[in-house]
């Protein structure tokens, strides 16, 4: 029922236009700060294993891949929302990121499922990550359900290049849904879902949750902490092991993102440390052995192709020009110089 929901929601978002009055708008202004993720350094050189997850995950992709179209709106300049033809897409982008630093993270606090706001820096990380990304386009957005992640995906889209307004779709219920809605189809063109979930949101960290981490790691030693924060499956007292963390995780991603990606929709994900660890555990085939050492920093966008049925990690995008990033696939380089000849 509630994937129903969301497939009709996004559905009504779906944008076949192109932006009318784009030359009104204001030039992008060029991101040059460099940052570096922990995690695409610290997993270099690991080794691969096929998961039961990738094999299921294949047939999921060929069996839907091949029965959608998609239309991308930048890629389509001189088609009207009528007569649109849809294109076949065997492509997407997929971003993920980490909220950014939240002001129990400023405190050295465990935080799991208690939903606290950005911090100064937290802000100004997300708003980074948007420059980051403000040349790769986004269809759909995911976050959990804490206010963290959906700043993060808010702040950070105010940097997107595309200038679409991301918003909250509201379908908690029947009431919910019918006072949210968009009655001009050009404003719903220019809009971008989000689509919280609860299943996104941090691992719940039980009794930790509120403790400081160094006054913790003080009074049970850091090998217990280091176990209840890393370890795969063991849980903190009365909490979530990362592995009961994925099995909510991993399955939303399955049911309700992978479908998107496989219709050709880019999507950016705004979740939280140890959801977004389970989520690359399942993408990069990682063992419960690798995981522990997947580190994610917060406000770092991580991009990912899915190319015939292929999940391809591209890294951290630098900036919004840097060539690496949008040189791996036509279909980015052209998004890009669609923007570069708009802005
Ligand atoms: O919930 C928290 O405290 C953090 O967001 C993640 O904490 P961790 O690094 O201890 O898993």
């Amino acid at each position: 029922m509630a994937a129903e929901v969301c497939h009709q929601a996004i559905g009504t978002f779906q944008s076949n236009s192109f932006l009318n009055n784009a030359k009104n708008n204001q030039k992008f202004q060029k991101n040059s700060i460099i940052l570096t993720t922990k995690y695409f350094t610290s997993c270099n050189g690991l080794s691969r294993r096929a998961s039961n997850y990738s094999a299921q995950r294949k047939c999921r992709i060929r069996s839907s891949a091949s029965q959608t179209s998609v239309v991308d709106p930048v890629l389509s300049p001189s088609r009207s929302s009528t007569t649109e033809t849809p294109r076949k897409s065997n492509e997407a982008a997929l971003i993920l990121i980490r909220h950014g630093e939240s002001l129990w993270n400023e405190k050295n606090l465990f935080t799991g499922c208690v939903d606290v706001p950005l911090s100064k820096k937290g802000i100004d990380e997300a708003i980074e990550a948007g420059k980051r990304i403000s040349s790769i386009p986004v269809d759909v957005i995911f976050t959990s359900a804490l206010v963290r992640a959906q700043m993060t995906a808010m702040l950070a889209m105010t940097q997107h290049r595309r200038r679409k307004v991301p918003i909250i779709l509201h379908n908690e219920s029947e009431q919910a849904r019918a006072w949210s809605q968009i009655f001009s189809e050009d404003t719903k063109k220019q809009s971008i879902p989000v689509i919280a979930s609860w299943q996104l949101n941090e691992r719940m960290y039980g009794e930790l949750q509120g403790l400081n981490k160094q006054e913790t790691a003080d009074r049970y030693g850091k090998e217990q902490v280091h176990e209840w924060r890393r370890s795969y499956d063991i849980p903190p007292p009365n909490g979530e092991s990362l592995e009961m963390c994925a099995e909510r995780a991993v399955a939303y991603f399955r049911e309700e993102i992978e479908p998107q990606l496989s219709s050709g929709k880019n999507v950016m994900i705004a979740a939280h440390g140890n959801s977004l660890r389970s989520i690359i555990m399942y993408l990069d085939q990682l063992t419960s052995q690798e995981v522990i050492s997947l580190e994610l920093s917060t406000g770092i966008p991580m991009l990912y192709i899915l190319k015939e049925g292929k999940f391809i990690r591209r890294g951290s995008p630098i900036g919004p020009a840097e060539a690496g990033v949008y040189a791996y696939t036509n279909n980015l380089a052209l998004y890009r110089q669609k923007l570069d000849d708009l802005y």
